[in-house]
């Protein structure tokens, strides 16, 4: 069943088309991995469809609600939730309490906030810093945080951009186990990745853009392999390295 529906979805930026006429769905309880070579697009749609830029033109909507171009605080209270390739936390708040705040911001009561801080505290690793200002915490541990504050009431859809990048395998790890978790309770996410072997193992189908529009999308190994895909990337890249799908994952 599809929750989010994008249709025709364009934008410009004078006379660049970031995004062109691009129409997909995401369904309900489906990890949808959004991939394409740099510059194709694809933060341009996230920024969309959270609400942090206008569509020009095309429509969204979640389960035939219309949500296009909805502010990202009312896209939020309706559970479209967004992460950043950089992360937003509050560099100057421990990290158990940017959790409780999170939590006291999406609703739920102080006591109940502190319960789920707690637990996810430890589900991703961070008891030993979790007293710490965030701002003291390295990269990864930042995004693992902000993966906290972003469940700790869980969305109707998380969307994550480039989650993984400049992240140390270790934590790589975590995160990815803590999507899976997530993903077998039933929750959905928009996967913003250029990691091909993350991708394969994580995503159940995958849309790849090119130059602003969609080439591919269904299953994701069918996706990955298909023709126009690898010349997309291999444009990008450099010729002979046809290693998009199956590297060894970390
Ligand atoms: N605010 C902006 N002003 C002008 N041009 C922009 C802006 N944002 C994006 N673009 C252009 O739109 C196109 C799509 O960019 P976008 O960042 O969406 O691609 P991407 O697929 O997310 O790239 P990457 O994988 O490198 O992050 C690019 O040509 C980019 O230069």
């Amino acid at each position: 069943m599809s929750l989010l529906t994008i249709r025709n979805l364009s934008k410009a930026f004078g006379g660049v088309a970031a995004v062109n006429d691009v129409s997909f769905e995401v369904r309900q309880g489906e990890i949808l991995g959004l991939i394409g070579p740099n510059g194709s697009g694809k933060t341009t749609v996230l920024n969309m469809l959270s609400g942090f830029l206008p569509a020009d033109a095309g429509q969204v909507t979640m389960q035939d609600r219309d949500i296009t171009s909805m502010r990202p605080d009312k896209l939020a209270q309706q559970g479209v939730l967004r992460m950043f390739q950089m992360t937003r936390v509050f560099t100057r708040t421990s990290a158990l309490d940017n959790l409780l705040t999170a939590g006291m911001a999406r609703g739920l009561a102080e006591a109940e906030a502190m319960k789920r801080a707690q637990s996810l505290i430890e589900e991703l690793t961070l008891g030993p810093v979790q007293h710490l200002d965030a701002g003291q915490l390295s990269g990864g541990q930042r995004k693992l945080l902000e993966f906290g504050m972003c469940f700790i009431e869980p969305p109707v859809i998380a969307m994550l951009d480039e989650p993984f990048a400049a992240v140390h395998p270790v934590m790589r790890e975590v995160m990815a186990k803590f999507i899976r978790a997530r993903h077998e309770q039933g929750a959905t996410f928009l996967l913003v990745s250029h990691d091909m072997p993350v991708v394969v193992d994580l995503c159940d189908r995958a849309v790849c853009m090119n130059a602003g529009k969609v080439i591919a999308s269904g299953a994701t190994r069918d996706v990955l392999s298909n023709h126009d895909v690898i010349e997309a990337y291999l444009g990008e890249t450099h010729a002979g390295d046809e290693s998009l799908a199956y590297g060894d994952h970390a």
